[in-house]
């Protein structure tokens, strides 16, 4: 079943027989990480306590991306012990947002799952899809299960049981911005990068990736300045 969310916006402007460009969007992460909240609260812009958070529903919601309309499926999904029956979303979606709790390395810990099964799918099948990590329940802060890295910042970017980080091994893919360029229409996956920016600035959550940040940044310090929102989201780009 699909539900629509939102108002419909500057549809008026737009002929009737030009289809919007669409953005499907699969919401991923552990159990109460928080991906039935952000869902709701992305698309009604506040966040809202009474939910079935065992649903797994898709929704739809126009949505402006650099001033162009966009129609967004959003697909939240409730796995019950992480990554299972996935041929669901991986075959669906066009971008993935992976979502922990700051208050629960468990939480973070399992993204690393996620994370392997869309590199795996992505080199399976070739298309490489945005993937945006993204740190839920920030007013819960005083109660962050993480270490104070680098400039003060806490950070979740600790080694998991198995010693590695989440994400180690899936190279860092940096996106050029052009989807700004006046007159030109972004292509499909820069429309869906856009997506994900556009989730990233509505939603109260925070991408985290701060240390493979800095390391984007001494790789590519002259098409990362200024570019905050891709500081945080370019997160880990599959390959
Ligand atoms: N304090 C706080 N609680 C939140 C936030 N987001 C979600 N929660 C709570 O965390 C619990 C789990 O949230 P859900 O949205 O159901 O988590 P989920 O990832 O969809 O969980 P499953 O459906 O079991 O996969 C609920 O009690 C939410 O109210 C947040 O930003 N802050």
């Amino acid at each position: 079943m699909s539900s629509m969310f939102g108002k419909p916006r500057a549809s008026a402007e737009r002929p009737p027989q030009t289809p919007l460009p669409e953005c499907n969007v699969a919401i991923l992460g552990c159990r109460g990480a928080g991906k039935s909240a952000l869902t709701v609260k992305f698309l009604t812009k506040r966040f809202i306590s009474e939910y079935d958070p065992n649903l797994e529903d898709t929704y739809t919601s126009e949505e402006l991306v650099d001033q162009q309309p966009v129609l967004l499926k959003v697909m939240d999904t409730a796995d019950q012990d992480g990554p299972g029956n996935c041929e669901r979303y991986l075959c669906w979606a066009s971008a993935f947002l992976v979502v922990y709790s700051i208050e629960d390395r468990r939480s973070f810990e399992g993204c690393q799952r996620y994370l392997e099964v869309l590199a795996l799918h992505a080199r399976g099948c070739q298309r490489h899809c945005p993937v945006l990590l993204l740190g839920n329940k920030l007013d819960m802060d005083q109660y962050r299960e993480g270490t104070t890295g680098p400039c003060g910042v806490k950070q979740q970017a600790q080694p998991t049981s198995g010693g590695k980080y989440p994400g180690d091994g899936h190279s860092l893919q940096f996106a050029p911005c052009p989807w700004n360029t006046p007159g030109q229409t972004p292509p499909a996956a820069l429309c869906q990068v856009s997506a994900l920016k556009c989730w990233s600035t509505h939603s109260w959550g925070i991408p985290t990736w701060r240390a493979q940040w800095s390391r984007c940044q001494e790789q590519h310090p002259a098409s990362t300045r200024g570019r905050a929102w891709q500081a945080q989201s370019i997160s880990s780009s599959l390959l």
